[in-house]
């Protein structure tokens, strides 16, 4: 992949249909929906092929309902699923809680199939059992898929599975599968999807796979780099935005210049780690995954600043891209 506007696309905030006038196109919305740590990001990145969304071992990782996009042409039509990928659903602590849990209640609104995607590990949880409450309250017509994760690592899958099912009478089909170690079993999946589209037209170009900025989705690679070395240290207070993206001229490696934005001074001495260590170790894991998806070498510059409490601020949070 040698160009960067394979992966990502400037925002479509209200994506014009695409007419396709040799062949009939099919269409649809697919949102994939569940508590937090479940796989949600893990099985939209084997949907797809490629990484878009953000996947770290914590909760909570995935702050926007990233859309991707999958298409298939075939010589007699083409096919697009939509994919609306949720933040983890869980209780609201903060501002930016707040904001995620809308996310999730307006990502399921109009689409034509919502994957609940639950951990075949563990019964269900107190989180899962409100997920299953906003499922239960939907129009009786969405249709409702049950996708049992984690199977790989189960001891009883089937048990769990029929402990979810059970909370939500209006789920139609159920699955089981490993999103991380069985892509067969996911594009197998894909393909039921796909299969099931109404005629319609389609609603991203077909080289498109995510409706992310490409500054947005270069931060949210940065922020799980962090996430990723912090551990234990810092929690969820770090944001990163990118501020400057210089494509090359010949040789030169690209330019990405980013802030990531700790809540307080002491966090600030963490992120840095000694001698600057940490975040050196941040930036050069970073900038390897950049430089695999952007086919391109990468100079990346990162600063750490301070800003107070930026999860209650609706300013810091409109920078950050968080509108609602
Ligand atoms: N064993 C196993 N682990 C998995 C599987 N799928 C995902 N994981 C792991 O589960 C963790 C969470 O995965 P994510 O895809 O980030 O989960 P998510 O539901 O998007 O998480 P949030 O962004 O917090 O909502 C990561 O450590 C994944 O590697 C699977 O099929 N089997």
């Amino acid at each position: 992949m040698s160009d960067p506007s394979e992966i990502t696309s400037p925002p479509l905030d209200a994506p014009a249909p695409q007419s396709s006038a040799e062949v009939p196109t099919y269409s649809g919305f697919v949102a994939i929906l569940g508590k937090p740590n479940v796989g949600k990001s893990t099985l939209l990145n084997t949907f797809l092929g490629v990484k878009v969304a953000p996947i770290t071992p914590k909760p909570q990782t995935t702050r926007r309902g990233v859309r991707g996009v999958y298409t298939d042409r075939q010589a007699s039509e083409v096919r697009q699923l939509v994919f609306v990928d949720t933040p983890g659903f869980h209780r609201a602590k903060d501002a930016l809680g707040e904001f995620m849990n809308r996310e999730v209640r307006a990502a399921v609104v109009d689409v034509d199939v919502i994957l609940w995607v639950v951990d075949l590990r563990r019964p269900p949880s107190d989180e899962d059992k409100e997920v299953a409450r906003l499922l239960r309250g939907l129009d009786p017509s969405t249709r409702v898929y049950l996708v049992g994760n984690k199977l790989d690592a189960a001891k009883y899958p089937d048990e769990a599975l029929e402990l979810y099912g059970e909370l939500v009478p209006n789920v139609s089909r159920t699955y089981r599968l490993s999103a991380l170690e069985d892509p067969e079993a996911v594009y197998a999946l894909r393909a039921e999807l796909l299969g099931e589209l109404a005629e319609g037209p389609l609603f991203f170009p077909e080289d498109i796979r995510s409706d992310q900025s490409r500054e947005t989705w270069a931060a949210e690679i940065i922020r799980e780099s962090a996430m990723t070395h912090l551990r234990q240290e810092l929690p969820y207070a770090v944001a990163v935005q990118v501020l400057q993206w210089r494509d090359p001229e010949g040789d030169e490696p690209l330019y990405l210049m980013a802030e990531l934005w700790v809540e307080r001074a002491n966090h600030r001495m963490i992120v840095l780690g000694k001698g600057g260590s940490m975040i050196r170790e941040i930036g050069r894991s970073a900038r390897k995954q950049l430089e695999v998806f952007l086919g391109h070498r990468v100079f990346l510059e990162l600063e750490v600043v301070v800003r107070r409490a930026w999860r209650e601020d609706p300013e810091a949070l409109r920078e950050l891209g968080f509108e609602g």
